[in-house]
């Protein structure tokens, strides 16, 4: 267990009633450094969801070892050190945008972290003509950009987002990545994401792991050599697209491993 870097090891996860010879996770190994930015891609059911669930301390595991900065989870959890950005974010209705970006640095103080000003995240996002509005006032977009503004405002050592940008449509999304990516290369907090988007994948991560279904675990890990800061030129480049083909390519071998009848966990 080292404090420079999330270490996951032989995890395995079944959920309670569910086939024990298709665990959700079964031996997943990942070392994630500090700082980097890292997407799972793999096809539906294949556990993302459930592997950042267990690093966020929100799910128990069954076997393995999962350590977070040289703690667990839950400690990390319990110390306001970790963010989670949900498909669909739940912002406080009865408070405006900026109370809701703010929200954090109030929970913070209580837990004795330091705290990003909201007005700072509001314009990194775009959304400073807007901090007095409240959630129904806003699009998808504008509800998602809150949240993402939110989750940083709280300096976590480690942000979890959950398909993020799905709900969204292509020119929303791509600007949305570009925000995140501003915001991220700020911050140096670790992120951990999850996308169905190769492109997404690929345009945001230093490593893109692609896992394989039935049952759930890591099939390859890819790195991402574009160069940083990604913009506009880096994301619509050639290399680019030479990269996405390399992250299709075993997307379809993980979707045939997982295909296969006899790929069954023993007992
Ligand atoms: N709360 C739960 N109870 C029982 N089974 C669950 C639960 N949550 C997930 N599963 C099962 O665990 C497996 C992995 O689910 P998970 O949501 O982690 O996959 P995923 O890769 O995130 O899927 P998707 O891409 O469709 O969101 C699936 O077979 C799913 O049906």
């Amino acid at each position: 267990m080292t404090g420079d870097r999330i270490e996951v090891r032989g995890l395995t996860k079944a959920y309670e009633g569910a086939d024990p010879l298709r665990p959700a996770l079964h031996d997943v190994d990942l070392e994630i450094p500090r700082g980097r930015f890292v997407s799972l891609i793999g096809p539906s059911g294949c556990g993302k969801s459930t592997l950042l669930r267990v690093v966020a301390g929100l799910e128990r595991h069954d076997t393995g070892t999962v350590s977070v900065f040289g703690s667990t989870p839950e400690r990390m959890a319990a110390a306001k050190a970790v963010g989670l950005v949900p498909q669909s974010p739940a912002l406080l209705p009865w408070q405006n945008v900026r109370r809701n970006v703010s929200l954090p640095s109030r929970v913070n103080r209580r837990a004795g972290r330091g705290s990003e000003d909201p007005d700072l995240l509001l314009r990194m996002v775009g959304l400073e003509d807007a901090a007095r509005k409240y959630p129904h006032e806003l699009s998808g977009g504008m509800r998602q950009r809150v949240a993402i503004a939110r989750a940083f405002g709280i300096r976590p050592d480690l942000l979890l987002m959950d398909e993020p940008f799905s709900a969204l449509d292509e020119f929303t999304r791509e600007a949305l990545q570009l925000q995140l990516l501003g915001l991220w290369e700020r911050m140096s907090t670790t992120v951990l994401f999850v996308t169905h988007s190769v492109r997404e994948a690929v345009t945001l991560s230093d490593t893109v792991v692609v896992m394989s279904a039935r049952p759930g675990r890591v099939h390859e890990v890819l790195d991402v050599d574009l160069p940083r800061p990604r913009d506009r030129g880096v994301v619509t480049g050639p290399r680019l697209h030479v990269l996405e083909d390399r992250v299709r390519a075993s997307l379809q071998t993980a979707w045939e491993a997982g295909a296969a009848p006899d790929d069954l966990v023993p007992l």
